[in-house]
Order: structure tokens, then C-alpha cells, then sequence
């Protein structure tokens, strides 16, 4: 579960203060997957980055009771000077996990072929983002945090093994995934919330959600 408790996040551009939460309250309970619709620039990735702890809130609290990931294709933790199966095996101890299992599940995901033994230095930004999805989904957590902005890939292979992958975990584990637009959300969502305003409003389905999302785009 993460809770966010009167959340509030801000940002000073020099010329204003850009609202992102402002006395937020809501909780994502495990199983209930959640999308959340947000125009683009609205605090997408400032709410995904304070979910994972890579940010904090300036006021409130934020209460995690499970195992989250790191936003999905964020490269926290990885080490540049070392190779895939270095880093692959180095993280696989931390979450004391088979080091053998996780080189093993990175290496047929991310489909680097030899790259895989050369340091991540190397790597273009595809590839390190193909290397670090693997990793986190190699570390079977309990929830995942996707933000849409993130660098995507375009290696068709990866893209139709990663996506199959995180369905199947569906059952599993609970996703949290912020888009700007509803057909990202549908493939995984069945609850969703809009951020407006500085809040996050809750629905119980990505049906109610859109028709707020959309009332707004219209007024
Ligand atoms: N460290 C910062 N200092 C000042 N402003 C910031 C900072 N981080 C983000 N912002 C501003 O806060 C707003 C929300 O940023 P964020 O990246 O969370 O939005 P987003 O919805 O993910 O955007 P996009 O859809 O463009 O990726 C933007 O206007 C951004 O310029």
C-alpha cells in the first residue's frame, strides 16, 4: 500500500509557484492497479518520483507498507563502469535474490547480445532503458511505477516481451501508471484517478475518470 497523507509539492519557476499537490490524501491498495490521467507538465513524474521516495513532499506524509519499484527505466542504483551481468548479479544480492536467476531473466529479456559483458557506459539510451526495465521486473516487487515520460524503447522484441510480461503480472502485482491519455491506462488500469488542480480525484473505473479528464479538456 502507498498512502499519501495531506500531501502538498511545489515548485518555484522564478516567476511563480507551480502547484503540483496541495493538501493530497489518497491511497493505492495492493491488487487495485491504478492509472492516473494528467496533462502533460501537471506533475506526472514529480508524483510517480515522491511515490518511489526519490522525492520529497514539502509537507505531509507519504506511508509505504509494500515493496515499490523504482519508476521503470529510472537508472538509480546501477553502475556505469560495470557490465549488465555485474550489475544485474550485484542488485540480485542486495534484494537477496539468485544472482543466477536474475543475470539469467535480464540476459533473455533485454536481448544485448554480447553488450551484455560490456560496462553500461557503453550502451546507448535504449539499451540501458531495456537493461534497467529488466532488472526492476527481475526483482519481482509488489508494486511497479510507470510514467509514460520515460525513455521508451523501440526495439519491437523487448516492447512485445516486456508488455506481455507485465500483464501476466497483473495478477500479481499492482501497477501504478501515469499517461496523458486514457488508451495507455486501459491495457492495465481498471481503477483510475485525474490529477487536476492539485488533487488527485479517485474513480473506480477508467470510464469515470475519463469523462472528468475529458469535461475538462472541453470546458
Ligand atoms: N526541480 C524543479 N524545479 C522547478 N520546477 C520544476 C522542477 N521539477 C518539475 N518542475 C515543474 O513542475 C511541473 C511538473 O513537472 P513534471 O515533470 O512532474 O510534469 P509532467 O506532468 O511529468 O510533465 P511532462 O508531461 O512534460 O513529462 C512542470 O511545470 C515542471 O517544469
Amino acid at each position: 500500500m502507498i498512502e499519501f497523507e495531506n500531501v502538498s509539492k511545489s515548485f518555484w519557476t522564478g516567476t511563480q509557484r507551480k502547484v503540483i499537490l496541495d493538501r493530497a490524501s489518497f491511497k493505492v491498495e495492493l491488487g487495485n492497479s491504478l492509472g492516473i490521467l494528467a496533462r502533460n507538465g501537471t506533475g506526472k513524474t514529480t508524483i510517480i518520483n515522491m511515490m518511489a521516495g526519490l522525492e520529497k513532499p514539502d509537507e505531509g506524509r507519504i506511508i509505504r507498507t509494500s515493496r515499490v519499484s523504482f519508476p521503470l527505466g529510472f537508472m538509480g542504483g546501477v553502475v556505469s563502469k560495470l557490465s549488465a551481468t555485474e550489475n544485474a548479479r550485484y542488485i540480485a544480492r542486495i534484494y537477496d535474490l539468485d544472482p543466477d536467476y536474475v543475470e539469467a531473466f535480464c540476459r533473455w529479456l533485454c536481448g544485448l547480445g554480447e553488450y551484455f559483458d560490456m560496462p553500461l557506459g557503453t550502451y546507448s539510451a535504449g539499451m540501458r532503458s531495456r537493461f534497467s526495465f529488466a532488472l526492476m521486473l527481475a526483482l519481482d516487487l509488489d508494486i511497479y511505477l510507470i510514467d509514460e515520460g520515460m525513455p521508451s524503447t523501440t526495439d519491437v522484441e523487448f516492447n512485445r516481451k516486456a508488455g506481455a510480461l507485465l500483464k501476466e503480472r497483473l495478477d500479481r502485482t499492482t501497477m501504478i501508471i501515469v499517461s496523458h491519455q486514457a488508451s495507455t491506462l486501459e491495457k492495465f488500469c481498471r481503477s483510475a484517478a485525474v490529477l487536476r488542480n492539485g488533487q488527485l480525484y479517485m474513480f473506480e473505473t477508467l470510464e469515470e475518470a475519463k469523462r472528468l479528464y475529458d469535461y475538462e479538456a472541453h470546458r
